[in-house]
């Protein structure tokens, strides 16, 4: 079998001016086309230091990272990032920031256009094409995000609390946007929560994280058709036996 991510022993520790500071631990996890791997923590506990690390934003103190068998030690094209507070370009629309990735990379216009709107349409913000960031809802905005990612055409997504900023009424909103648009162009995804329900309702598999310094505690293959239910009794279940795995203290 051949993996789209693969992390090999992945250690990370900083020089804090009080003495080093390990934040992970010996991490090794694999992901498969098309996967969604939720890397679900305590908060604080090194989830965005894992994926800064797979980015290639952060380099690891020692072990490796690969993207369909490739190195990666740099941040580049091959992985797409969605963060919190996605940073749109105020001073451009929704059109220019989806279009941003290619037009920088040197594609025609009319190609980077059709692209764009294609992934425009995808995220459900037809007629939306001329809006600046400023005129859009925080989570019309991560639509935008999201598809400015899927405009690079990346060959992963890394997504960092995407909807941690949202209300809650538009968090379930988006998870289930972002489980329809994978649905319709399936990418392999690291998606990271402390939200245990988004987990839930977005993983092929969960991986719960310990507390600093990070490492993986324990694998759950969610088997759950989609789209899923949050009131399925199983469902439940895994919600209760996840969150009693997960200790913030440790
Ligand atoms: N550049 C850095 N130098 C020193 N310490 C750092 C650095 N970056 C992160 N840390 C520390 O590493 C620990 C883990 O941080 P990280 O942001 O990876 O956690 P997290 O699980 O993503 O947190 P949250 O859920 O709150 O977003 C924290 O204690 C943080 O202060």
């Amino acid at each position: 079998m051949s993996y789209v991510i693969e992390c090999e022993h992945i250690s990370k520790t900083f020089d804090t001016p009080t003495g080093e500071f390990q934040v992970i631990k010996d991490i090794s996890i694999q992901a498969m086309q098309n996967e969604i791997l939720v890397l679900f923590g305590p908060g604080q506990c090194g989830k965005t230091t894992l994926l800064k690390t797979i980015a290639g934003i952060e380099p690891a103190t020692s072990g490796t990272v690969r993207i369909h068998g490739r190195e990666k030690t740099k941040p580049g094209p091959e992985c797409g990032l969605v963060y919190q507070t996605t940073a749109l370009f105020p001073w451009l629309t929704t059109m220019g920031n989806v279009e941003y990735g290619p037009k920088v990379r040197g594609v025609a216009k009319k190609e980077r256009r059709e692209r764009a709107k294609h992934y425009i349409d995808l995220v459900g913000l037809n007629g939306f094409e001329k809006s600046f960031p400023i005129q859009l809802s925080g989570g019309m905005r991560q639509r935008v995000g999201i598809a400015r990612v899927y405009c690079n055409e990346p060959e992963v997504l890394l997504m960092d609390e995407p909807f941690g900023h949202l209300d809650a009424q538009t968090r379930y909103l988006m998870q289930e946007e972002l489980e329809r648009i994978w649905q319709a162009e399936k990418r392999t995804i690291i998606f990271v929560t402390n939200h245990i329900e988004e987990a839930l309702y977005l993983a092929d598999r969960v991986l719960v994280m310990t507390n600093c310094p990070a490492t993986i505690k324990q694998e759950f293959k969610i088997d759950l058709p989609r789209p899923r239910d949050y009131t399925d009794p199983e469902f439940l279940r895994l919600r209760q036996t996840i969150t009693a795995v997960v200790d913030p203290a440790e």
